[in-house]
Protein backbone atom coordinates (compact mmCIF):
# COMPACT_ATOMS: atom_id res chain seq x y z
CA UNK A 1 0.00 0.00 0.00
CA UNK A 2 1.25 3.52 -1.00
CA UNK A 3 2.60 5.07 2.36
CA UNK A 4 0.12 7.55 3.78
CA UNK A 5 -3.21 5.96 1.93
CA UNK A 6 -6.26 5.22 4.37
CA UNK A 7 -6.49 1.73 4.86
CA UNK A 8 -9.39 -0.22 2.39
CA UNK A 9 -8.78 2.91 -0.33
CA UNK A 10 -7.77 1.26 -3.41
CA UNK A 11 -4.45 2.99 -5.43
CA UNK A 12 -5.06 5.66 -7.64
CA UNK A 13 -5.21 4.05 -11.22
CA UNK A 14 -5.00 7.39 -13.04
CA UNK A 15 -4.18 10.52 -11.83
CA UNK A 16 -4.21 14.21 -13.37
CA UNK A 17 -3.48 17.75 -12.39
CA UNK A 18 -3.18 20.93 -13.81
CA UNK A 19 -4.80 20.33 -16.76
CA UNK A 20 -5.07 23.46 -19.24
CA UNK A 21 -5.97 24.07 -22.49
CA UNK A 22 -7.08 26.73 -24.93
CA UNK A 23 -7.73 26.98 -28.65
CA UNK A 24 -6.94 30.39 -30.35
CA UNK A 25 -6.20 31.54 -26.99
CA UNK A 26 -9.58 30.81 -25.84
CA UNK A 27 -9.59 28.68 -22.84
CA UNK A 28 -11.19 25.64 -22.59
CA UNK A 29 -9.74 23.49 -19.94
CA UNK A 30 -8.60 25.80 -16.93
CA UNK A 31 -6.70 23.58 -14.25
CA UNK A 32 -9.03 20.83 -14.22
CA UNK A 33 -7.53 18.00 -12.03
CA UNK A 34 -9.23 14.50 -10.75
CA UNK A 35 -7.59 11.04 -9.83
CA UNK A 36 -9.90 7.93 -10.73
CA UNK A 37 -9.29 4.04 -8.81
CA UNK A 38 -9.99 1.26 -10.17
CA UNK A 39 -13.37 0.16 -10.38
CA UNK A 40 -14.78 3.44 -9.82
CA UNK A 41 -16.68 5.85 -12.51
CA UNK A 42 -16.34 9.43 -13.11
CA UNK A 43 -19.08 11.03 -15.30
CA UNK A 44 -17.76 14.25 -17.39
CA UNK A 45 -21.54 16.90 -17.98
CA UNK A 46 -21.81 20.22 -19.31
CA UNK A 47 -23.36 21.90 -22.28
CA UNK A 48 -22.27 21.45 -25.71
CA UNK A 49 -19.20 23.14 -26.26
CA UNK A 50 -17.78 22.88 -22.61
CA UNK A 51 -14.60 20.95 -22.85
CA UNK A 52 -15.62 17.27 -22.41
CA UNK A 53 -14.18 15.70 -25.87
CA UNK A 54 -11.31 18.05 -25.02
CA UNK A 55 -10.54 16.97 -21.52
CA UNK A 56 -10.96 12.98 -22.70
CA UNK A 57 -8.57 13.89 -25.90
CA UNK A 58 -6.33 15.13 -23.26
CA UNK A 59 -6.42 12.33 -21.22
CA UNK A 60 -5.92 10.21 -23.51
CA UNK A 61 -2.83 12.01 -25.24
CA UNK A 62 -4.23 12.56 -28.20
CA UNK A 63 -4.26 16.47 -27.45
CA UNK A 64 -1.67 17.98 -26.42
CA UNK A 65 -3.04 20.27 -22.89
CA UNK A 66 -1.12 23.38 -22.66
CA UNK A 67 0.04 22.83 -19.07
CA UNK A 68 -0.68 20.06 -16.70
CA UNK A 69 -0.15 16.14 -16.25
CA UNK A 70 -1.81 12.73 -16.59
CA UNK A 71 -0.58 10.22 -14.72
CA UNK A 72 -1.03 6.13 -15.04
CA UNK A 73 -0.09 4.26 -11.70
CA UNK A 74 2.14 7.41 -11.18
CA UNK A 75 4.28 7.49 -14.27
CA UNK A 76 3.75 9.56 -16.43
CA UNK A 77 0.96 8.70 -19.27
CA UNK A 78 2.18 8.91 -22.82
CA UNK A 79 0.36 6.96 -25.43
CA UNK A 80 3.24 5.90 -27.24
CA UNK A 81 4.33 3.71 -24.15
CA UNK A 82 2.65 0.54 -25.31
CA UNK A 83 2.39 -0.64 -21.54
CA UNK A 84 0.15 2.71 -21.20
CA UNK A 85 -1.60 1.89 -24.63
CA UNK A 86 -2.71 -1.43 -23.41
CA UNK A 87 -4.32 -0.17 -20.35
CA UNK A 88 -6.57 2.32 -21.51
CA UNK A 89 -9.57 1.17 -24.25
CA UNK A 90 -10.74 4.52 -25.87
CA UNK A 91 -14.33 5.48 -27.59
CA UNK A 92 -13.93 8.85 -28.79
CA UNK A 93 -15.47 11.25 -31.30
CA UNK A 94 -13.31 9.98 -34.01
CA UNK A 95 -13.47 6.45 -34.01
CA UNK A 96 -11.57 5.04 -36.80
CA UNK A 97 -11.56 1.83 -38.73
CA UNK A 98 -9.88 -0.62 -41.71
CA UNK A 99 -12.67 0.79 -44.58
CA UNK A 100 -11.74 -2.82 -46.24
CA UNK A 101 -11.81 -5.50 -43.20
CA UNK A 102 -15.13 -6.58 -42.24
CA UNK A 103 -16.93 -5.91 -38.74
CA UNK A 104 -15.28 -9.25 -37.23
CA UNK A 105 -12.05 -9.27 -39.40
CA UNK A 106 -11.13 -5.67 -37.85
CA UNK A 107 -12.23 -6.52 -34.47
CA UNK A 108 -10.14 -9.91 -34.37
CA UNK A 109 -7.04 -8.05 -35.50
CA UNK A 110 -7.88 -5.60 -32.64
CA UNK A 111 -8.01 -8.24 -29.79
CA UNK A 112 -4.65 -10.04 -31.42
CA UNK A 113 -2.95 -7.33 -31.44
CA UNK A 114 -3.50 -6.42 -27.88
CA UNK A 115 -2.68 -10.00 -26.87
CA UNK A 116 -6.06 -11.45 -26.34
CA UNK A 117 -5.42 -15.65 -26.34
CA UNK A 118 -8.79 -16.65 -28.23
CA UNK A 119 -9.34 -13.50 -30.61
CA UNK A 120 -12.05 -15.36 -32.27
CA UNK A 121 -14.03 -16.59 -29.66
CA UNK A 122 -13.81 -13.06 -27.90
CA UNK A 123 -14.85 -11.48 -30.70
CA UNK A 124 -17.41 -13.94 -31.39
CA UNK A 125 -18.98 -12.92 -27.84
CA UNK A 126 -19.15 -8.98 -28.35
CA UNK A 127 -20.39 -9.61 -31.37
CA UNK A 128 -23.40 -11.56 -30.04
CA UNK A 129 -23.32 -8.83 -26.86
CA UNK A 130 -23.49 -5.97 -29.33
CA UNK A 131 -26.13 -8.07 -31.67
CA UNK A 132 -23.88 -7.42 -34.27
CA UNK A 133 -23.52 -11.24 -35.02
CA UNK A 134 -25.58 -11.03 -38.31
CA UNK A 135 -23.61 -8.01 -39.88
CA UNK A 136 -19.87 -9.65 -38.95
CA UNK A 137 -18.94 -9.62 -42.40
CA UNK A 138 -19.91 -6.67 -43.52
CA UNK A 139 -17.80 -3.05 -44.35
CA UNK A 140 -17.88 -0.67 -41.71
CA UNK A 141 -19.24 1.82 -43.87
CA UNK A 142 -22.24 -0.18 -44.21
CA UNK A 143 -23.23 -0.22 -41.28
CA UNK A 144 -25.86 2.53 -39.59
CA UNK A 145 -24.64 5.08 -37.22
CA UNK A 146 -26.31 3.00 -34.67
CA UNK A 147 -24.58 -0.39 -35.45
CA UNK A 148 -21.80 1.95 -35.78
CA UNK A 149 -21.41 3.01 -32.70
CA UNK A 150 -22.29 -0.78 -30.89
CA UNK A 151 -18.93 -1.65 -33.67
CA UNK A 152 -17.18 1.07 -31.47
CA UNK A 153 -18.05 -0.02 -28.26
CA UNK A 154 -17.29 -3.98 -29.27
CA UNK A 155 -14.07 -2.53 -30.19
CA UNK A 156 -13.06 -1.35 -26.68
CA UNK A 157 -14.72 -4.92 -25.34
CA UNK A 158 -12.72 -7.40 -27.64
CA UNK A 159 -9.12 -6.26 -26.32
CA UNK A 160 -7.78 -6.08 -22.26
CA UNK A 161 -8.29 -2.84 -20.36
CA UNK A 162 -8.29 -1.39 -16.89
CA UNK A 163 -9.82 1.58 -18.07
CA UNK A 164 -12.64 2.64 -20.11
CA UNK A 165 -12.67 6.03 -22.11
CA UNK A 166 -15.60 6.47 -23.45
CA UNK A 167 -16.81 10.11 -25.13
CA UNK A 168 -20.85 9.68 -24.96
CA UNK A 169 -21.39 6.09 -24.97
CA UNK A 170 -25.33 6.74 -25.11
CA UNK A 171 -25.09 8.32 -28.28
CA UNK A 172 -27.61 6.66 -31.12
CA UNK A 173 -28.11 3.62 -28.79
CA UNK A 174 -32.00 2.60 -28.33
CA UNK A 175 -33.87 1.85 -25.55
CA UNK A 176 -31.94 -1.86 -25.07
CA UNK A 177 -28.78 -0.42 -25.95
CA UNK A 178 -29.20 2.13 -23.32
CA UNK A 179 -30.00 -0.49 -20.69
CA UNK A 180 -27.17 -2.71 -22.04
CA UNK A 181 -24.54 -0.06 -21.22
CA UNK A 182 -25.83 0.45 -17.58
CA UNK A 183 -25.39 -3.23 -17.16
CA UNK A 184 -21.92 -3.65 -18.80
CA UNK A 185 -20.80 -0.66 -17.40
CA UNK A 186 -21.76 -2.38 -14.42
CA UNK A 187 -19.80 -5.45 -15.04
CA UNK A 188 -16.62 -3.13 -15.96
CA UNK A 189 -16.52 -1.95 -12.52
CA UNK A 190 -17.44 -4.64 -10.61
CA UNK A 191 -14.11 -6.32 -12.46
CA UNK A 192 -12.25 -3.32 -11.19
CA UNK A 193 -11.99 -1.45 -14.72
CA UNK A 194 -12.39 2.33 -14.02
CA UNK A 195 -14.63 4.45 -16.22
CA UNK A 196 -14.34 8.03 -17.48
CA UNK A 197 -16.91 9.01 -19.57
CA UNK A 198 -18.69 12.25 -21.21
CA UNK A 199 -22.08 12.24 -21.30
CA UNK A 200 -25.45 13.87 -21.27
CA UNK A 201 -27.66 11.16 -20.34
CA UNK A 202 -28.67 12.10 -16.99
CA UNK A 203 -30.11 8.33 -16.48
CA UNK A 204 -26.69 6.99 -17.11
CA UNK A 205 -24.54 9.75 -14.93
CA UNK A 206 -26.65 8.68 -12.09
CA UNK A 207 -26.97 4.79 -12.82
CA UNK A 208 -23.02 4.56 -13.41
CA UNK A 209 -20.98 7.19 -11.59
CA UNK A 210 -19.46 7.50 -8.30
CA UNK A 211 -18.65 11.00 -8.80
CA UNK A 212 -19.77 13.94 -11.26
CA UNK A 213 -17.31 16.26 -12.99
CA UNK A 214 -18.94 19.97 -14.01
CA UNK A 215 -17.12 20.99 -17.11
CA UNK A 216 -16.36 24.29 -17.63
CA UNK A 217 -17.91 25.67 -14.69
N1 LIG B 1 -9.42 21.50 -32.68
C1 LIG B 1 -10.09 22.56 -32.22
N2 LIG B 1 -9.81 23.81 -32.66
C2 LIG B 1 -10.44 24.89 -32.17
N3 LIG B 1 -11.41 24.84 -31.23
C3 LIG B 1 -11.76 23.62 -30.76
C4 LIG B 1 -11.11 22.42 -31.22
N4 LIG B 1 -11.66 21.37 -30.55
C5 LIG B 1 -12.59 21.88 -29.74
N5 LIG B 1 -12.66 23.23 -29.86
C6 LIG B 1 -13.52 24.13 -29.10
O1 LIG B 1 -13.34 23.84 -27.73
C7 LIG B 1 -14.56 23.93 -27.04
C8 LIG B 1 -14.82 22.61 -26.31
O2 LIG B 1 -15.13 21.59 -27.28
P1 LIG B 1 -15.42 20.11 -26.83
O3 LIG B 1 -15.63 19.32 -28.07
O4 LIG B 1 -14.37 19.68 -25.89
O5 LIG B 1 -16.78 20.29 -26.03
P2 LIG B 1 -17.79 19.18 -25.46
O6 LIG B 1 -18.06 19.53 -24.03
O7 LIG B 1 -17.26 17.83 -25.72
O8 LIG B 1 -19.08 19.47 -26.33
P3 LIG B 1 -20.30 18.52 -26.81
O9 LIG B 1 -21.19 18.30 -25.63
O10 LIG B 1 -20.95 19.37 -27.86
O11 LIG B 1 -19.70 17.26 -27.39
C9 LIG B 1 -15.62 24.30 -28.06
O12 LIG B 1 -15.84 25.68 -28.01
C10 LIG B 1 -14.99 23.91 -29.38
O13 LIG B 1 -15.46 24.71 -30.42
Amino acid sequence: MTEGMPAGRAPDLLAVSGLCKSYSGVPVLQDVGFTLRPGEAIALVGPNGAGKTTLLRCVAGIEEPDEGVVELEGRRFRETDPEARAAMACLLDDFDYFPDLSVADHLALYAWAHGVPDPERTVEDVLRELDLLPLADRLPITLSSGQRHRFGLASCLVRPRRILLLDEPEQRLDAEGRAWLVSRLGAELASGVAVLFASHDRELVDAVADRVIEVGS
